[in-house]
């Protein structure tokens, strides 16, 4: 038996002549380059099934135009050129191609004040179609990120205050008492409470990038939140990072402000979707703001 005689099903009428808004393989186990690194990665991979009495589309051709992502560094321009072989190759059936790539970006993050360094994992989704002969891309990240509660913080330095009335009152004050009532537990008699945090950005970008501008959108957002999680820590980076949050009380719609001005201000974003999420430890539940930018719905 050869290649002309085997059965081709997708290529008979269908039964119920009816267009499909999606067809395609998801969850497709591939290589992606990104900042030099090459990744494991999932693509969704599909197009619309315009002619509603086809039976089928070609997955196999799908599935081969993905190879083009082995061969460069991912980029807008080569998200395009596979969705375009996505089209071609189904001429007469499709008219949208979709492609959604999902990875684990690795970055290599300094310590605050030890000369060290560690590996952190950024969640990296990128979502491409082409859709009558328009081009778009969205880039979504999640960043880990350490808050604060402003409100416990406040509550606890009152009754730290208290504790002082309590401790020092009718007392002359001698400057080496204060210092070691300062360096004792009764001097930090409570604690704000603070908690891992996620930042999740969606962030459509513009047609004509090259470049998926991952690592600066990545530092922009970190800095823009002021405490992002950390890789390898000594006491003196435990340390600087108690500081550092100390100095950075957030809560969530603190958070969702700070990340809309400074995503703005970033180039080649022309609109955003982001969803700030609290896993409070003051609570059993997440304390979560969105704010949006040129988008309607997530
Ligand atoms: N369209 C379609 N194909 C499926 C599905 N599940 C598995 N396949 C298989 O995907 C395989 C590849 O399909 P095609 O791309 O049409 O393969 P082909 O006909 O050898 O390739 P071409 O000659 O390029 O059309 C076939 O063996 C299908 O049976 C499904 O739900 N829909």
């Amino acid at each position: 038996m050869n290649a002309l005689t085997l059965p081709d099903i997708a290529a008979q009428a269908s039964r119920q002549a009816l267009p499909l808004e999606w067809v395609g393989m998801c969850g497709i186990a591939l290589p992606v380059l990104l900042d030099g690194q090459r990744l494991s990665a999932t693509a969704d991979a599909g197009v619309s099934l315009d002619d509603g009495e086809a039976r089928g589309i070609h997955m196999s051709r799908l599935y081969l135009a993905l190879e083009t992502l082995e061969q460069a560094t991912l980029s807008p321009t080569l998200l395009q050129r596979v969705l375009q072989r996505f089209l071609d190759s189904h001429e007469g059936l499709a008219n949208s191609a979709y492609l959604k790539i999902h990875t684990n970006l690795l970055l290599k993050r300094p310590a605050l004040i030890s000369p060290l360094s560690g590996w952190k994992t950024y969640p990296i989704s990128i979502d491409a179609r082409l859709k009558n002969s328009m081009f778009h891309v969205e880039l979504k990240i999640e960043v880990a990120y350490s808050s604060t509660c402003p409100c416990s913080a406040a509550l606890s330095r009152q009754l730290i205050q208290q504790q002082f009335v309590d401790d020092f009152a009718n007392k002359p004050l001698e400057h080496a008492d204060v210092l070691a009532w300062l360096g004792s537990t009764k001097g930090i008699v409570a604690t704000p409470h603070s908690q891992r945090s996620s930042a999740q950005l969606s962030l459509q970008l513009d047609d004509y990038l090259d470049e998926l501008p991952l690592i600066a959108l990545i530092n922009d957002a970190e800095a823009a939140l002021g405490t992002p999680v950390q890789t390898a820590v000594k006491r003196a980076d435990e340390q600087a990072f108690a500081l550092a949050n100390g100095q950075n009380l957030m809560f969530c719609e603190d958070a969702a402000r700070r990340l809309n001005i400074a995503l703005k201000r970033s180039p080649g974003i022309n609109g955003f979707h982001i969803r700030v999420i609290h896993a409070e430890s003051l609570h059993a539940h997440d304390a979560v703001a969105e704010s949006r930018w040129n988008r309607e719905y997530a």
